[in-house]
């Protein structure tokens, strides 16, 4: 008998959690964002949705794997507070209701989901103050990010639920669940829901989300050559969150005609695996903002294992050892192996023109 591939529990209830969260948002988004938030603009149903995913997550995690820590986006402080009841409520209910339904395809009894699973409100709030781990340089961790996006989840654009295995500063595993990307990016009106696995060493692979157990190991992914027809950018939606007009000049220096696709969440990285487009560039606005390890950690496997390279804006590797935010990093740069060093001269270029620019 062949020895079992590395990682292949860890996988199995990735896979898993991420998709019973992703059953959740989506009935957060039916059931809250719809009424609420665009009649009211009231941002608390992705709030509830944050937290009850993270939840479900560590719950799932935790069941299986009690030793692991995690770090995840959201703690529970606020919820523990007299003004925080109502709002622990509504997530308890969802976690609740997410974490006992029946069996979906693919999933063992023995995950500890199904009927009769649900959880105290106290339980609740410990499995979300799970995500409080630090982070660090040695030894093994998840890192959790329940709602990546929230801005596109409250438009009904992309999201996603982005969980990923940290194993001494590397990441191992990396899964994605992304319920509002079309299946195939050429049929953006067709079927939508994919979940997006890689570990370390055995390749980038699109599955999808309604049963993923069904269709392993699902479709492999490889960046394809980057063509000038397909030279184009995947960058924020958010003037905030990246620096679009450094976008644009790195985009004149490297002749790209095409212009860019704007896309929330952590889908870009998703998009780059699959070839949808070629290059990730997310430059700093300047805030002086740290980014996280969850907004990165499942993408950046994802990429490498379709063939890709991510490093930051000056072409250093993405540190995951330096806790809960990647330090001192300077952007982030992702793209096919034929392309990746030519954006990384692009963007020095395009910072030597700020620095210096011509009278
Ligand atoms: N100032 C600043 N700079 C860089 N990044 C920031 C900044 N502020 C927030 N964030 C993080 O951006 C995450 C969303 O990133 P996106 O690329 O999806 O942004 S966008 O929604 O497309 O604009 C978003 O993730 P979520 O909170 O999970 O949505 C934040 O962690
Ligand atoms: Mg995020
Ligand atoms: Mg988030
Ligand atoms: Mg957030």
């Amino acid at each position: 008998m062949s020895a079992p591939l590395a990682y292949a529990a860890e996988k199995q209830i990735a896979i898993a959690a991420v998709r019973r969260a992703c059953v959740l948002t989506a009935s957060v988004f039916n059931k809250l964002v719809k009424q609420e938030t665009l009649v009211k603009g009231d941002k608390s149903p992705v709030t509830v949705g944050d937290y009850s995913a993270q939840a479900v997550v560590n719950t799932i995690l935790g069941r299986t794997f009690p030793q692991d820590p995690i770090v995840g986006e959201e703690d529970a402080a606020d919820l523990r507070q007299e003004s925080g009841n109502t709002l622990k409520d509504r997530i308890v209910q969802l976690a609740n209701e997410t974490l006992n339904a029946p069996l979906l395809a693919g999933e063992k009894e023995e995950w500890g989901l199904g009927p009769s699973q649900g959880q105290t409100a106290e339980q609740l709030l410990d499995a979300i103050d799970r995500g409080n781990y630090a982070g660090g340089r040695t030894g093994r961790f998840w890192t959790l990010d329940p709602i990546d996006g929230t801005k596109g989840f409250l438009r009904g654009d992309q999201y996603a639920v982005c969980l990923a295995l940290i194993v001494d500063a590397r990441v191992e595993l990396g899964v994605m669940g992304c319920p509002n990307l079309p299946v195939t990016a050429s049929d953006p009106s067709g079927p939508r829901g994919c979940l997006f696995v890689a570990v370390r060493g055995q390749g980038a692979y699109q599955l999808p989300l309604a049963d993923p157990f069904g269709a392993l190991p699902g479709t492999r992914l490889q960046i394809p050559p980057t063509t000038p027809e397909r030279l184009n950018f995947l960058e924020s939606v958010e003037e905030g969150h990246a620096k679009l007009s450094f976008n644009d000049r790195v985009a004149q220096i490297l002749g790209v005609t095409r212009p860019p696709t704007r896309m929330d969440s952590q889908a870009k990285y998703c998009s780059l695996a699959r070839g949808d487009g070629a290059v990730y560039l997310r430059m700093p606005v300047g805030s002086g903002y740290r980014e996280k390890i969850w907004d990165h950690a499942s993408g950046a496997v994802l990429v490498e294992e379709a063939g890709g390279i991510i490093t930051d804006g000056r072409g250093e590797p993405l540190d995951f050892g330096l806790g809960r935010t990647l330090g001192e990093n300077y952007g982030v740069v992702a793209a096919g192996k034929d392309i990746h060093a030519k954006v990384i001269a692009a963007v020095k270029q395009a910072k030597a023109e700020e620095e210096s620019p011509k009278l």
